[in-house]
Parts: C-alpha cells; structure tokens; sequence
C-alpha cells in the first residue's frame, strides 16, 4: 500500500487558528496563533499544510497578509484555499509561494474563467469538492453551486489536476470521514483526490490509506489534531507502509 499524504488544517478567521462544526460562520473554537499552529505541525513532520482564509471563504474580509506570511515561513508545502476567485485573488495566493491553490466557489460560479486557469497553471490549481449529499456548496459552503458529479466531469473535461473532497456534514464533527462518497468520486475520475472532513481517529486515517489504491492521494486533518484525539507523529506514522 503507497503511503497517505497528511495535510494537518490551519483555518484562519480573524486573525486566529480556529475550526469550525460544518463549516458554519459563528462556530468557531479558537486555538491561538496560526503561524505557532502551523509551524508546530512542520516541526512534528508534516510535509504539507493546508492553510485556510475563512474570512476570504466567507466574504467577512480576508487574513491575506497573515496568510502571506504563514505561507512564506512554511519550508513545506502549502496548499492554499478561501476566497480564490479571480485573477487578482490567485497572483495573490499564488505570490505566496504555496505549492497550490484550492478553487472552490470559481469552480462553480465562474467555471470559464478556472477553465483558462487550470490551461495556464496545471497542478498547481486544484478544486474543492464541498458537498451536502451530492450537491455543491459555495460561498464559504452556505450557497448550492450544482451537482458534484457534473461538475466533475466538467473539470476532468478541462484538464483539472486534482479535487479536494469534503462532506460537509463530517467536516469539523470528528465523525469519520465519508468514504462512500471518496469511493464514488474516485470511480468517477482518474485525477487524485485529497480528502477533507471528519477525521477522528487513527482508524479513520488507516481507513483512508486503503482508498489510496483507489485514488486517495492525502487527507486533510484539522479538528482530531487541535482535540489532540492523536498526535500528528502518531498520525504520520499510522499512514506511512
Ligand atoms: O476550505 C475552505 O475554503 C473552507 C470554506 C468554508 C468553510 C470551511 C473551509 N475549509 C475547512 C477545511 O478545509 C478544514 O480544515 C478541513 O475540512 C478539516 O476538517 P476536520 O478534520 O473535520 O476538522
């Protein structure tokens, strides 16, 4: 079995490192200092992060410069999301330095435009799946954006590189992930898939390994690490064969 990449979650809102339940505005925990948060899993042996403006996802304003500085203080790979929807939102992402981008309401609102860049970027865009069921949702989620299975075969159709699934139903909950649904989406496409949402347990990311025949190429693990359910060590060494 090939080896789970782990992406441990940085989301910022207003300044803070926090994780939401369901992705919901309003129910954030806090936990500190995004760059203390985000070095910490660097120092523990992550070999990405995935790094979160909330307030960009959500319209509420961004974290930009924090963003920016995370991002630069990394000496690992970053994989950047929230509120990526034109030209200049991604040269500021880009500008960064992170190793990619996660488009996720452009994917849906303004599919032409992430169309010509996906041509001009290849792997260093990929696109947020994020689903209630099989419906897409935008605008930091609260918004339908269409079916997810259409969609991807738009994508797939474009060139796109690789989708980052979330079930927003698992997402923040500690639940366990929704494997049935990164069964389907991998059956429905040959690009890799990162999954997000509701990891719990050591289980759950041994569960995720055996997917990656499949096409699940890394997980994304936020609130389990905050919640301190494993450490990212024990997590590294839960997935790596
Ligand atoms: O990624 C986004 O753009 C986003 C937008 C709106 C709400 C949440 C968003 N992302 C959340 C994440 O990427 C989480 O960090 C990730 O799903 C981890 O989930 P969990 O392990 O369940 O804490």
């Amino acid at each position: 079995m090939s080896t789970l990449e782990l992406l441990p979650a940085v989301d910022v809102r207003d300044g803070q490192a926090v994780r939401l339940v369901h992705g919901e505005s309003g129910s954030e925990t806090s936990y500190g200092e995004p760059l203390a948060a985000a070095l910490a899993w660097q120092q523990a042996g992550a070999e990405w992060l995935h790094l979160v403006d909330l307030d960009a996802a959500f319209g509420t304003g961004d974290n930009r410069e924090l963003i920016g500085e995370v991002a630069r203080s990394m000496d690992i790979k970053v994989e950047l999301s929230g509120g990526i929807r034109d030209d200049d939102t991604l040269a500021a992402a880009l500008a960064t330095g992170c190793t990619r981008v996660n488009l996720g309401t452009a994917a849906l609102e303004t599919p032409e435009w992430v169309a010509k860049v996906i041509a001009e970027y290849g792997d260093r865009i990929a696109v947020g799946l994020d689903v209630r069921g099989t419906t897409l949702r935008g605008r930091g989620w609260t918004r339908d954006g269409g079916d997810l299975y259409e969609t991807l075969a738009r994508l797939d159709s474009e060139g796109c590189a690789r989708y980052v699934v979330t079930d927003i139903a698992k997402d923040g909950t500690l639940q366990g992930p929704n494997l049935e649904l990164l069964r389907g989406v991998c059956a429905a496409t040959d690009r890799p898939v990162v999954a997000s949402g509701g990891v719990s347990s050591l289980d759950d990311l041994r569960a995720l390994a055996t997917l990656v025949p499949l096409g699940v190429e890394g997980a994304i693990v936020g609130k389990a690490l905050y919640a301190k359910a494993f450490t990212l060590e024990e997590a590294l060494e839960a997935v790596t064969r």
